[in-house]
């Protein structure tokens, strides 16, 4: 009967697969886990993960375990920290199906209910629909469109105002920088000082990166404790979540019905939102299509803003601590220049010696040091250790630049290792640039936009200005010792004085005339 003989067939293949698979899945669980640290029973490896400086920590533990990359358990809950580059690239790159999900933090997803926040969805469709609405609209092709707000912003947000009130240099960055990343979002006149939305933005988002930093709540490793009652002890995290739920609504709406209100009067310059509501004004399903842009935009603020912000204070740290540094780009910028003009973007292949600078910046003190965290869908083995399913992979980017074996002196800033032979460009060298901004598929789409941003003001700001360190009310010069924040997603120094004096031999404010006294960019 050739019917029942095709079931008994398809049995029997339905069998051979089965054992096949358990057979498959016991070989696979039944190879060691990646090196780590004695786990205790139930709580595994939770009490030793930190909830400072994590990167520190996990290249410090890689070393003294001997090893490249670093299992732990906390709670359940496996978490593989890679500490090179290889073997990111080989898992995170070459495996980027297995590899490219995102955990999804209590704290984030559930308490303060950002399901919807393309960074930290899960892969798949929804996650694919974000990044697609990101990559129309910003794609590097579109670079030098964007390349002109940059300057725009640049000259005249930031220049003016260094020159203005030189020691609130971090509130004049953070302007420039949010001001815009609004402008390209939302197409909205950004003031040149203090801009409203900027400052609220800024302050939202350093509470949720504050929030979300793995480590930081326990209820991130024992989702369990968010059913307790707010009073009882260890459940601040219920009071933080409160503040920031109905903050990151506004931040979602009122740009958004801004630049509605400024398309309607004609008012509204070139940007992701307006573009999109363009573009599906008469589809049937126009809600639900411009809340997903919605979303985005915001999204693009929260992952553009303190990260490009962050690295710019870094880079001017690290000139107010290396004068020899500084000197030279200037150098290298007069060479190009000359005394009369401002930096623009066709000038920057012709500062090599800048270039590397930005380089040593991106790898002194990597903006976001562990990344932004991974989670596998899917069982694996690397290097004949097993790497269970719904494992918490985080690329140690800190512990990548700061190997000793690839970068001698590791904490030391010092732009010659990208120079080699007197030649400007040592190409062995790992380049920060192919490690800061992450891996595989989920590899940072604004990293264009971030470079672009970070080698101009850089250059803008060097051409006009000597960076030195702010004088005590003695007169005598402040020593600066860099420090870095300790508890969070993104690491950007502390807040250190300084001050920016123009530079001599340039006529500064004749550079700036026709940018002083702006009221918005
Ligand atoms: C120096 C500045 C920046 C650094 C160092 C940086 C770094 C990163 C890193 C490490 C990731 C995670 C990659 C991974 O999962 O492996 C990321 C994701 C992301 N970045 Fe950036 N970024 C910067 C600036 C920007 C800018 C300016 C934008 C937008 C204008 C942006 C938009 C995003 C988005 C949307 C994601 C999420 C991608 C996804 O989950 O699919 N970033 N970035």
């Amino acid at each position: 009967m050739p019917v029942l003989s095709l079931i008994l067939d398809v049995l029997f293949v339905c069998l051979c697969t089965s054992i096949y698979g358990i057979f498959r899945n016991r070989r696979k669980s039944l190879l060691p886990l990646p090196p780590g640290l004695p786990r205790w029973p139930i709580l595994g490896n939770a009490l030793s993960m930190p909830l400072t400086y994590a990167h520190v920590y996990y290249k410090r533990l890689g070393n003294k375990l001997g090893t490249k990359f670093i299992y732990l358990e906390a709670v359940g809950q496996p978490f593989l920290i890679i500490n090179d580059f290889r073997a990111a690239q080989d898992l995170l790159e070459k495996r980027s199906a297995l590899y490219s999900s995102r955990p999804q933090f209590q704290m984030t997803t559930e308490i303060i209910g950002l399901k919807r926040f393309f960074i930290f969805m899960p892969y798949g469709d929804g996650w694919r629909s974000h990044r697609r609405v990101f990559r129309q609209y910003f794609d590097p092709k579109y670079l030098p469109r964007d390349q002109e707000k940059q300057l725009d912003f640049v000259r005249k947000s930031l220049l003016p105002n260094l020159l203005a009130t030189p020691e609130e240099s971090r509130e004049h960055v953070a302007n420039c920088v949010g001001g815009l990343i609004l402008s390209m979002t939302y197409g909205l006149p950004v003031k040149t000082r203090h801009d409203r939305f900027v400052r609220f933005a800024e302050k939202t988002f350093n509470d949720l990166a504050a929030a979300t930093a793995p480590g930081k709540y326990l209820v991130n490793i024992i989702p369990q404790l968010q059913f307790l009652p707010d009073w009882f002890p260890g459940t601040g995290f219920i009071r933080v979540a409160r503040e920031i739920v109905p903050e990151l609504d506004e931040l979602r709406e009122e740009p958004y019905q801004a630049t509605l209100d400024a398309t309607d009067e004609g008012a509204v310059q070139d940007c992701l939102v307006s573009e999109n509501v363009e573009k599906l004004r008469n589809t049937p399903d126009f809600d639900d299509q411009i809340a997903e842009v919605k979303e985005v935009a915001r999204a693009v603020f929260g992952a553009g803003f303190e990260s490009t912000a962050g690295i710019t204070m870094t880079f001017i740290l690290a000139m107010l601590k290396n004068h020899d540094v500084q000197r030279q780009a200037q150098s290298e910028i007069d060479s190009v220049l000359g005394p009369e003009r401002l930096p623009t973007f066709s000038d920057l292949s012709d500062l090599p010696y800048l270039s590397a600078v930005i380089k040593e910046v991106l790898r002194w003190n990597p903006v976001a040091p562990i990344g932004v965290p991974h989670l596998t869908i899917d069982e694996d083995v690397y290097d004949g250790y097993y790497i269970p399913k719904d494992c918490i992979v985080i690329s140690n980017i800190y512990a990548m630049l700061h190997d000793e074996k690839i970068f001698p002196d590791p904490e030391k800033f010092d732009p010659g290792r990208f120079i080699k032979d007197g030649n400007m460009a040592n190409d062995d060298l790992l380049n920060p640039i192919d490690v800061v901004f992450g891996f595989g598929r989920r590899v940072c789409p604004g990293s264009h936009l971030a470079m672009s941003m970070l080698e101009i003001t850089a250059a803008s700001i060097l051409c006009l200005f000597d960076i030195l360190p702010a004088l005590d009310t003695q007169g005598k010069a402040i020593d600066v010792v860099p420090e870095f924040t300790p508890a969070s997603i993104t690491s950007h120094p502390l807040p250190f004085e300084c001050t920016f004096s123009p530079r001599k031999g340039k006529d500064v404010e004749g550079l700036l005339t026709e940018y002083i006294n702006l009221e918005y960019v």
